[in-house]
């Protein structure tokens, strides 16, 4: 292929409920698509899943859409491609900035789908046709609400319920959930609201059978990680800590992590996110899908990448109306007792709606 035109467009789209984590408040969710086109007119679809401020980490839409337009777009752009793996060899020499690696990367590999004729998933080499979904749920401003909510979402079936925690919203909410909801698999996730000094607070939870806590310490740290792992029993899963299959493999050779869950911005796409999860299946670390409150596009690779073997836990994707009123696929990602089927289809599998994208775009600019 090779790739003669491309539009990022900036979207907003009202998050149906705000989404609170230790690090801030989501009311809206601005974010970039990115359409490519080849040379034969197939179209891929990529989308950033970086926020618009510098809280998760340090990119943001607007340093996606410099770094796209500067240095990414210009070592692609009329360029022959075989294989989308070539890309994450073409980015090599830009550091890091991997959303917006990830962005313009994830609509080659659904071009590369299209033109042999195969599901991205199929492309990614999975063979799953349905896969299982959990759900993330956000800081409520009260026990009696999450409570209320966890049982909601247990009776729509999701197979697996992450609780977002801080200090002050943790031993208690996790041991009122454990007593309301006996059976239900319950994970936490700190995003780096802890230090090693809160160990005593963090080894509190062993008493409620989490399936793991995810990424407690330093979004940059493996050291402390590995001596919290020491001192409390719930495995640890990383997330902000892991950029790329180097990083995967330090955190797991000092036994930082025993679970890694895999986001394909965070890593820089989908050629590393194989890489990770290949990486990990033959150490027995098992991975599952993140989130990062994707639109349908991104939503959409989520679901062909889980569909790889080691993929043994159910990830953050669920279905498009835990997020949006109307989504810009169709049809929407649907999650089903806790399972979303993967589609055939080539490519994505969904069918991305111009119109309503277009409904959502705030900016856009077309490069040639
Ligand atoms: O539902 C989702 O998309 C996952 C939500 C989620 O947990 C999350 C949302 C925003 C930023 C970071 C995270 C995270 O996984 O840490
Ligand atoms: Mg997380």
């Amino acid at each position: 292929m090779k790739i003669t035109e491309i539009t990022i467009r900036h979207l907003k789209m009202k998050l149906k409920a705000p989404f609170t984590t230790s690090f801030g408040t989501f009311d809206d969710r601005d974010f970039l698509v990115l359409e490519a086109k080849d040379a034969s007119g197939t179209i891929g679809w990529g989308e950033s899943v970086a926020f618009h401020s510098p809280w998760y980490n340090e990119e943001t839409l607007q340093t996606n859409w410099h770094m796209l337009e500067d240095f990414l777009i210009p070592l692609i752009l009329h360029k022959e491609i075989k294989h989308p793996d070539e890309v994450n060899e073409l980015f090599k020499p830009i550091r890091k900035n991997n959303m917006a690696k990830s962005t313009l990367e994830g609509a080659i590999w659904d071009i590369y789908a299209q033109q042999t004729n195969q599901s991205l998933a199929a492309a990614l080499g999975g063979n799953k046709d349905k896969i299982e979904v959990g759900i993330s749920i956000g800081i409520q401003q009260s026990i009696e609400d999450l409570v209320g909510l966890v049982d909601g979402y247990v009776k729509e079936g999701y197979k697996r319920m992450k609780i977002k925690i801080k200090p002050g919203w943790d031993v208690d909410v996790m041991r009122t959930l454990r007593e309301t909801f006996p059976d239900v698999a319950f994970m936490a996730d700190a995003n780096s609201a802890y230090s090693l000094a809160d160990a005593d607070t963090l080894k509190q939870l062993d008493a409620f059978n989490l399936t793991m806590i995810e990424q407690p310490l330093a979004s940059d740290d493996i050291i402390d990680h590995a001596k919290l792992q020491e001192l409390i029993n719930t495995p640890i899963c990383l997330d902000e800590s892991i950029h790329s299959l180097e990083d995967a493999r330090k955190a797991v050779e000092l036994g930082s992590t025993r679970i890694i869950n895999i986001k394909i911005g965070r890593v820089g796409g989908l050629t590393e996110a194989k890489k990770i999860h290949d990486y990990c299946e033959s150490n027995n670390i098992p991975v599952w899908c993140g989130g990062m409150l994707e639109s349908g596009i991104g939503r959409a690779h989520n679901v062909a990448l889980t569909t790889l073997a080691n993929f043994i836990l159910p990830g953050d994707t669920a279905g498009s109306n835990r997020y949006w009123e109307k989504d810009v696929i169709e049809p929407e990602v649907v999650a089903q007792d806790g399972y979303i089927q993967v589609s055939q289809k080539a490519g994505i599998g969904f069918d991305v709606n111009v119109d309503t994208i277009n409904s959502f775009t705030v900016a856009h600019k077309t490069y040639k």
